[in-house]
């Protein structure tokens, strides 16, 4: 394992520490697949009353999931965007951004959710190198950690590293699946990653929002020399907020159409020892017109030559699959395919479910080894969508194994397939 980059070395000019920092103030949430980091942006935007939060989210699975996940809020504006953000200043994530500065009505604050696999330095040099940092002023990064499946080698990744040591708090969340003692010697380690961690326990990412928005941790703390003093500016924000009301499972309505198509994403990060860059994108569309549905797959190969990020999460083989189907699921067959088919290189998983046996709209979650299933309305026509995130993952077979789970329409359909 690398250690954590120098932040100073990172920068091209230290920012002039005279002038309060002005802009649109920025927290990063990281950490994990599965970590909690949606739970945390939907405590957020559930509690914070009173400020107009905008929600830059950046998913690995290539289906959008997430915008089904996070509560709808009036006053709040959410953004999807599927490009990769966790490789380097990124276009999208930029042009995002001046895209929420440049609405005319005011937003207070941006929330920037990026992906389980996404090291968050370049998230965070994005603000900070480019011409955005005039415009906005990076308060922190919160880093959730997820108690039950954090592992102790950080899965060899220096990503998930840089996750934490760049963390200017780091929720330990879960805590409600783990023992104390387990909470203790994860704290312990994080020391080892992180000299004076600030570490609050969470369960459902409830953390008292004064503790992580607003804060002006991230430029005080770490990445510029000046002690300077928190300006005063950073705490004349007040908030009125920590009403701790139950979430009400308030979901988004997704108005896109995806259609009936399967979009398979894989983004294979691959870090040569010579550093060359090289780019490799791959498209294949295939239709399958027996199930009525699109296969889209795309793989997506990058070779960095970042000399201080060099080993990705994804160099060792993360990718995503992502299942979308017009029919309903047999709760049979798919029960099957958890009990007996999934691997357990699939770390994570996330769906919306329809069962022909259910008429309830059913949200699946997997981390680690552990699987939940919620249900509630279908806000729209019911349809199914899973995305799979692990290592290695064998999608052919995955995919034969997930239409096995499809109902059959009826007998009268002439090519049976499965049983
Ligand atoms: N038991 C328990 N479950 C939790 C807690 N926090 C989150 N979860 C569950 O963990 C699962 C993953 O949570 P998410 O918030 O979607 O995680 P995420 O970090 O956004 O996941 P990705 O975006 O896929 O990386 C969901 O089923 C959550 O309900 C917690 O404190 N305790």
């Amino acid at each position: 394992m690398q250690s954590a980059i120098k932040p100073e070395t990172t920068l091209t000019e230290p920012l002039t520490m005279d002038a309060p920092k002005q802009g649109l103030p920025v927290t990063i949430i990281t950490g994990f697949l599965g970590s909690g980091k949606t739970t945390l942006l939907n405590h957020i935007l559930t509690n914070q009353t009173g400020l107009k939060i905008a929600v830059l989210v950046n998913e690995f699975g290539e289906i959008g999931i997430d915008n089904e996940l996070i509560v709808a809020t009036e006053d709040n504006m959410v953004e999807l965007s599927n490009g990769c953000i966790c490789c380097t200043i990124n276009e999208d994530l930029l042009n995002s951004v001046y895209g929420i500065l440049e609405r005319s009505e005011k937003i207070d604050y941006l929330v920037v959710e990026t992906t389980g696999l996404a090291d968050p330095l370049p998230v965070a040099l994005t603000f900070l190198g480019t011409e955005l940092r005039d415009l906005t002023r990076l308060d922190s990064i919160v880093t959730v950690v997820d108690a039950e499946n954090f592992s102790v080698d950080l899965f060899n990744s220096e990503a998930a590293y840089n996750q934490i040591a760049y963390g200017d708090i780091i929720l330990l969340n879960k805590s409600d699946l783990v023992e104390p003692s387990r909470l203790d010697a994860l704290e312990t380690r994080l020391h080892e990653i992180k000299k004076d961690p600030r570490i609050l326990r969470t369960t459902q990412a409830k953390v008292p929002l004064p503790l992580i928005l607003s804060v002006g941790l991230f430029e005080s703390d770490k990445y510029f020399d000046a002690a300077e003093e928190k300006e005063a500016h950073d705490r004349s924000h007040s908030h009125d907020h920590d009403h701790d009301h139950d979430h009400d499972h308030d979901h988004a309505e997704c108005d896109h159409d995806h259609g009936h198509c399967v979009h398979d994403h894989d983004h294979d990060h691959d870090h040569a020892h010579d550093r060359a860059h090289d780019h490799d994108h791959e498209d294949h569309t295939e239709c399958d017109h027996d199930h009525g549905h699109c296969v889209h797959d795309h793989d997506h190969d990058h070779d960095h030559h970042h000399h201080h990020h060099s080993d990705h999460l994804a160099m060792d083989g993360f990718t995503s699959l992502s299942f979308q189907c017009d029919r309903p699921l047999s709760v049979r067959k798919f029960q099957y395919f958890l009990d007996n088919q999934l691997p357990e290189s699939v770390f994570r998983a996330k769906g919306i479910l329809w069962f022909d046996e259910s008429d309830r709209r059913h949200i699946f979650h997997l981390s680690g080894k552990r699987f939940t299933m919620d249900d509630d309305q279908w806000p729209y026509a019911p349809k199914n969508q899973l995305v799979l995130i692990g290592q290695n993952l064998d999608h052919d077979t995955l995919r034969s194994q997930l239409e096995n789970c499809i109902c059959l329409p009826s007998k009268t359909r002439a090519k049976g397939f499965g049983k």
